[in-house]
């Protein structure tokens, strides 16, 4: 397992007169080779480029070069957009976080109906001050693994309703962290859904939240 469990039925029902299907994602389709072998790498060399980026006090010099090579970077990809039913950002479950880059990087290494266990590393890009992670990306990886967690015990798709995040200790950076997300209760649509984040022994955050199990064809 990397970016999600490989062996679950992701597709919720929906409508046949949407766009895609209706309702959200509905037509998941779990990919490994779109964007080519190379996707993982692609999208490792955009982290890095962030993290640098992060802590860079370029020249003015090296900031006009550097635009210049950015700008005729988003023209090549600009011959390339699709949709987002079609990026494989999100979809590359062979990559950490799916190929998403816009969460922090995660490995899946268990999951299924009971919940959710994951690696997940904040990288220099997720600064938040003096030299720990930012509020906000820690609850970004809540998020994201705790509507995996609701996703899995569903087989569907479920949209947060609330997310409440307790910080309780200090979130380092490039240092692996266990985090674990579980369906604590159902009450129809509702999941009420826990999680905690640990540096080995030490909690440093802890998740509270509700996730919606959407209806079919919900946005
Ligand atoms: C490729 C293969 C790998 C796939 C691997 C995929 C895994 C996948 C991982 C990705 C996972 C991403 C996870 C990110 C998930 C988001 O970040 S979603 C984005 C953030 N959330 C939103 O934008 C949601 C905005 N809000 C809404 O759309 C709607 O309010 C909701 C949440 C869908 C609920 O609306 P609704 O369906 O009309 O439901 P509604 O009747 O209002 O409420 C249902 C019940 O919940 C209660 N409720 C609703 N809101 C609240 C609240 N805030 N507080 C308390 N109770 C509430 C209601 O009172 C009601 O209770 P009952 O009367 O039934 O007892």
């Amino acid at each position: 397992m990397t970016g999600a469990p490989r062996d679950t039925k992701w597709n919720p029902p929906a409508p046949e007169d949407s766009p895609q299907g209706g309702g959200f994602r509905a037509e998941f389709d779990v990919t490994t080779d779109r964007g080519g072998p190379r996707y993982g790498e692609f999208v490792e060399q955009v982290r890095t480029f962030m993290d640098k980026v992060r802590y860079a006090c370029p020249t003015p010099e090296l900031a006009d070069e550097v635009i210049e090579e950015l700008k005729q970077f988003n023209a090549k990809l600009d011959t390339m957009l699709v949709d987002e039913w079609h990026t494989p950002s999100g979809t590359r479950i062979d990559l950490p976080s799916r190929g998403n880059i816009t969460l922090p990087p995660y490995e899946i290494t268990d999951g299924g109906e009971d919940g959710v266990s994951a690696t997940v590393e904040f990288r220099r890009f997720h600064l938040g001050g003096n030299g720990v992670a930012h509020g906000g990306h820690v609850a970004v990886a809540f998020d994201d693994l705790g509507g995996m967690a609701a996703a899995l015990n569903v087989h569907g798709v479920a949209r947060t309703a609330y997310l409440t995040v307790n910080y309780r200790s200090l979130t380092p950076l490039e240092t692996p962290l266990t985090l674990k997300t579980w369906v604590e209760r159902r009450d129809g649509r509702k999941l009420f859904v826990k999680g905690t984040l640990h540096e080995g022994d030490r909690l440093c955050a802890d998740l509270d939240a509700l996730f919606i199990a959407l209806r079919p064809g919900q946005a």
